[in-house]
């Protein structure tokens, strides 16, 4: 009968020893599968070398640097964020044994299946060796709990052409952040707002992660910035045949192009003052009720409703219809720059990479050297994403076969755009000495609200009286 191929991860189980791994080859290869390769997990420095085979497996000996053998956090955060990044693209199907290792060692198995953490079609065994009968017995661990993680992770296994954010990530700013969008994301009708620099990722996740989460895959996106005064009410509302010079057919909007979707509104600053107003409309209720242009009907549709903006709140604020503000800015997410998330830099940049990747030859990782790390670590990154695109292009270019000859050379170039660009003067107000400060004081108490999200908190954060940070903000501008 053939048999599957399949690689194995487990622990080293050091009073057990090898014979452990042996049997449960074995039991394995009696259910048809034939495990080629093992990733064997030791905890802490191993007392003892390992053989290279095991029954016809190639073993490779992972140490992994435990100090406790019952410490969950610490097995889960090195398994999760060490070992299997190491396993994402394996030619064969992924085998865990869960039963070799401390309690907290099974457990934290069980909790990565739920949390999506293990490679699609992963399967679970446990084994089970009996002194009676000097048998092993295997089972297959079925265990149906899973999480929202888990879900969102489908996307990024589903989809590997399009770069996705892990949900689960390194960096506490991210984390929050996704959480909160997912979070958010699931209060149906809601308009979510996301917030963040420019190439922080948020057109993707509205269109991967905020798309999964609302069970809504059709998403009609609206780059506000590109909307032409005249033709913008046509463009979203749609009109009827005739309803001006050259509408010589009736014409859907995207509004009625998104019904059943999402409706992304992407940098809605940029929305035309007399679009906002009739959006405020749009956006009163969940009917969603417009009118197309020519029409003395109005129309309604079912969408959900996702904005998006590089500008900050107080900005925003100053550029939006206030009746449309406050109707898209309940449920707020900031985004946050790749900067406050130096944790992720690798993740991001092997997602970068393999995203460019798809058209070219070479390794599927990204080079790592200290020089790019360094490179990358010491950068402001303020094109966020689009900075490690660029760096990743220019080392495509410079080093097209894989070698790393003119590695110097791309570096350099990518460094040299901030040479390029002419450096943005500080601004410090204007007008006498007090006059600025009050300037400086009222900016420091608008950005403390927008990022602390009450006064409380805000003077809690910068150790200072309430009451003087509300004075500051509501101070006059000069
Ligand atoms: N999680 C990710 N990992 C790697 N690359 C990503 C990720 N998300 C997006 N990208 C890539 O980064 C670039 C910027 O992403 P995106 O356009 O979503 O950012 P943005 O915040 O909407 O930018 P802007 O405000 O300029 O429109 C895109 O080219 C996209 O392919």
């Amino acid at each position: 009968m053939a048999t599957d191929k399949g690689v194995l991860l487990c622990w080293h189980a050091e009073r057990a020893g090898l014979g452990v791994l042996e049997r449960t080859l074995k039991a394995l290869r009696n259910r048809n599968i034939t495990i080629v390769e093992v990733f064997y997990l030791v905890q802490g420095k191993a007392r003892h070398t390992f053989p290279s085979t095991l029954a016809d497996a190639q073993l490779k000996a992972i140490e992994v640097p435990l100090e406790d053998p019952t410490h969950h956090v610490d097995i889960y955060s090195r398994v999760r964020h060490d070992i299997l990044p190491r396993l994402r693209d394996l030619d064969h199907q992924l085998h865990i044994n869960i039963s070799p290792g401390t309690p907290a060692m099974h457990s934290v198995w069980l909790i990565l299946h739920a949390g999506g953490a293990l490679p699609p079609g992963c399967r679970l065994w446990s084994s089970q060796y009996s002194t009676q009968t000097k048998r092993t017995r295997i089972d297959e661990v079925e265990f149906p709990i899973t999480t929202y993680l888990s879900e969102i992770h489908e996307i990024e296994y589903g989809a590997p052409q399009l770069a996705v954010y892990e949900p689960e990530a390194r960096s506490l700013a991210r984390r929050n952040s996704l959480e909160r969008l997912a979070r958010y994301s699931q209060v149906p009708g809601a308009p979510v707002l996301l917030l963040g620099e420019r190439g922080t990722g948020k057109t993707r996740l509205v269109e991967t992660f905020v798309s999964k989460l609302k069970q809504r895959f059709k998403v009609a996106t609206v780059p506000c910035g590109g909307l032409d005064g005249d033709l913008a009410e046509s463009f979203l509302f749609g009109h009827l045949k005739g309803a001006f010079t050259g509408a010589s057919e009736k014409r859907a909007g995207i509004l009625k192009e998104a019904d059943g979707g999402i409706l992304f509104l992407d940098e809605v600053q940029d929305l035309p003052k007399p679009i906002q107003r009739k959006l405020v409309r749009v956006f009163q209720d969940r009917l969603h009720r417009y009118r197309p242009m020519g029409s003395d009907r109005e129309e309604s549709v079912d969408l959900e409703v996702i904005c998006a903006s590089n500008l900050s709140m107080q900005e925003l604020r100053e550029r939006l219809d206030p009746d449309l503000f406050d109707r898209l800015s309940h449920l707020v997410v900031s985004v946050p720059p790749l900067r406050e998330c130096r944790e992720d830099l690798y993740e991001d940049w092997r997602r970068v990479w393999r995203e460019l990747q798809i058209s070219n030859q070479g390794s599927s990782n990204p080079p790592w050297s200290e020089e790019i790390q360094e490179t990358l670590t010491r950068n402001s990154l303020s094109g966020n994403l689009r900075d490690l695109q660029r760096l990743a292009l220019l080392i495509m270019a410079w080093c097209p076969s894989g070698d790393q000859m003119h590695l110097d050379n791309a570096i350099k170039e990518w460094a040299r755009k901030d040479d390029i660009l002419p450096s943005q003067p500080i601004f410090l107000g204007d007008g006498t000495r007090s006059e600025r400060l009050r300037w400086f004081r009222k900016e420091l108490a608008m950005w403390a609200i927008e990022h602390y999200g009450n006064w409380s908190a805000a003077s809690d954060a910068l150790d200072c009286d309430r009451k003087t940070l509300q004075n500051d903000a509501s101070a006059e501008r000069r």
